[in-house]
């Protein structure tokens, strides 16, 4: 086994050798020719040719490790699966109603440009990152570290699965070879040497100061009585509602421990980190917006579809009688089934408009959190030609687990009716392939990260019979995801 320093000697030369056997990188190359007619764009988005070199580790790391600069994390503990960019090739920013189909036109245009070497025969591929805030209206704060939209290439990404992984390195074209050498060397010297460390364990349990809640408990109680009213009136059929909690800790929040406990209390859910400008957004979240598969020799989007309904909760009990119990109590409960089913049509309905064979369960089964239940349906559709992520993410979001119905009410009652802006949290995140597949998570159980403070958000779905009471039970209970990992971050 390779000690981590001859890995990163063996990786150079694996380069080195990569590299001379490409063609020039100094010239602009030729695109591709489109195998349809590119969408149009508004304005010239700057899509220089990108080039992307995977190669293969000789070990799996243990860990993403925490650097200084930008990067984003998903991992998920139960598939197995890890995948990390640093630094930056290429990025995009949108904002906007137009944001998705913006950074759809861009990712289109880059396909045609994007040329991706795999000399040691990894199968693994260059990926970006695209992420985006709850509402395309949202102006981020100055001092915020993520714009409202965006398309992120890493300079060095890092993919792990089946027990395989790759680094991917890539640069905007063209470029002279020595400086293209040097950054990417420079690049394995500084991601290397961490890959094969230990893990940060965890510290003793710290006590956590809630420093400011918005609203609070009487403020929440006058939000959804107010909700209930507008769905009497029936201006809403469902809205959901949400809650910021301001914590502190006696020491510097560190996020390679906060995900790494993460990982353990939640190893079924995707563990989220974006961080920029010395801030990170972490999320360990159930739920996925959609992800799309695309077989080979498909252009334009195609392929199988999948995506979950999560809606409806219910509290997790000490003992595993008491635990089925609430499961049962909960896949009966016509209030919670009809707060599910609000979801499950909104999906449908906006899958019909780009996507084939739409097939939902009959009944939903119940997703166990170690904090709570959930009812969970499991949607599977084929996606038209020309359904791409973009335009399916476009479609979805935000569907009724974390906005309401109908959509564009729900919008304005809690853009008008919330004390909050809600940033990233109920926005989407995750992993785009080149060929405009991939997956997206839904921002939930997060935190916004920085030094000894961190604001966590969490919500619930309020339909006619909810409770008050029984709801802000249910926010505690999802804001117990963060607050338990944050104890020994
Ligand atoms: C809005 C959140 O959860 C959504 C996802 C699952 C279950 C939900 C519920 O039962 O209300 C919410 O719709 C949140 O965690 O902040």
């Amino acid at each position: 086994m390779l000690a981590p320093i001859d890995t990163l000697q063996y990786l150079k030369a694996r380069l080195d050798e990569a590299l001379d056997r490409l063609p020039p990188t100094d010239v602009e190359p030729t695109p591709e020719p489109a195998p349809q007619p590119v969408c149009p764009t508004d304005g010239d988005p700057a899509v220089r040719p990108l080039l992307s070199l995977v190669l293969a580790l000789p070990r799996r790391p243990t860990h993403a490790p925490q650097l200084d600069g930008a990067q984003f994390q998903f991992a998920h503990a139960q598939r197995g699966t890890l995948s990390a960019g640093y630094g930056h090739a290429a990025e995009w920013e949108a904002a906007g109603p137009q944001r998705l189909r913006r950074l759809g036109d861009i990712a289109r245009m880059l396909r045609r440009r994007w040329r991706r070497e795999d000399p040691d025969e990894t199968g693994f591929d260059a990926f970006a990152m695209l992420g985006f805030a709850a509402s395309p209206d949202a102006v981020p704060q100055i001092e915020d570290h993520l714009p409202n939209a965006i398309l992120w290439v890493p300079e060095i990404g890092l993919r792990s699965r089946d027990g395989e992984a790759a680094l991917v390195l890539s640069a905007t074209l063209p470029v002279a070879r020595a400086e293209l050498t040097a950054r990417w060397h420079a690049a394995l010297d500084r991601l290397v040497p961490q890959l094969y460390g230990p893990i940060d364990g965890p510290l003793m349990p710290a006590p956590l100061t809630r420093e400011f809640a918005e609203p609070n408990r009487a403020g929440w109680a006058t939000m959804v009585a107010d909700a209930l009213a507008e769905i009497r009136r029936g201006g809403l059929d469902k809205v959901v509602l949400s809650r910021r909690l301001d914590i502190s800790g006696p020491r510097h929040l560190d996020v390679g421990r906060l995900l790494a406990a993460l990982g353990c209390l939640f190893p079924s859910c995707q563990i989220i980190n974006l961080r920029r400008h010395g801030k990170s957004f972490v999320a360990a979240t159930p739920e996925r917006l959609l992800s799309q598969t695309v077989g080979q020799g498909m252009h334009q989007g195609g392929g199988q579809v999948a995506v979950d309904a999560i809606a409806g909760t219910a509290p997790r009990a000490q003992t595993a009688e008491d635990d089925q119990a609430l499961a049962r109590a909960l896949l009966h409960s016509e209030k919670n089934l009809r707060e599910h089913r609000f979801v499950i049509d909104a999906i449908r309905e906006a899958l019909s408009g780009c996507c084939d064979d739409i097939r939902s369960p009959a009944s939903p089964q119940v997703m166990q959190l170690s904090n709570a239940q959930h009812l969970w349906s499991p949607i599977e559709a084929r996606a038209r030609p020309g359904s791409d992520l973009f335009r399916l993410a476009e479609r979805l979001h935000p569907t009724p687990a974390t906005n309401g119905q109908p959509r564009a009410s729900a919008q304005e009652w809690l853009r008008v009716g919330e004390p909050f802006d809600r940033g990233w949290y109920t926005g989407a995140a995750g992993l785009i392939e080149p060929d405009l597949s991939g997956e997206l998570w839904v921002l939930l159980r997060c935190a916004r990260i920085c030094a000894n403070r961190a604001e966590l958000y969490a919500g619930c779905g309020i339909v006619a019979g909810s409770d008050a009471a029984a709801e802000w039970d249910e926010t505690e209970a999802k804001l117990t995801a963060m607050l338990s990992a944050l104890q020994y971050a």
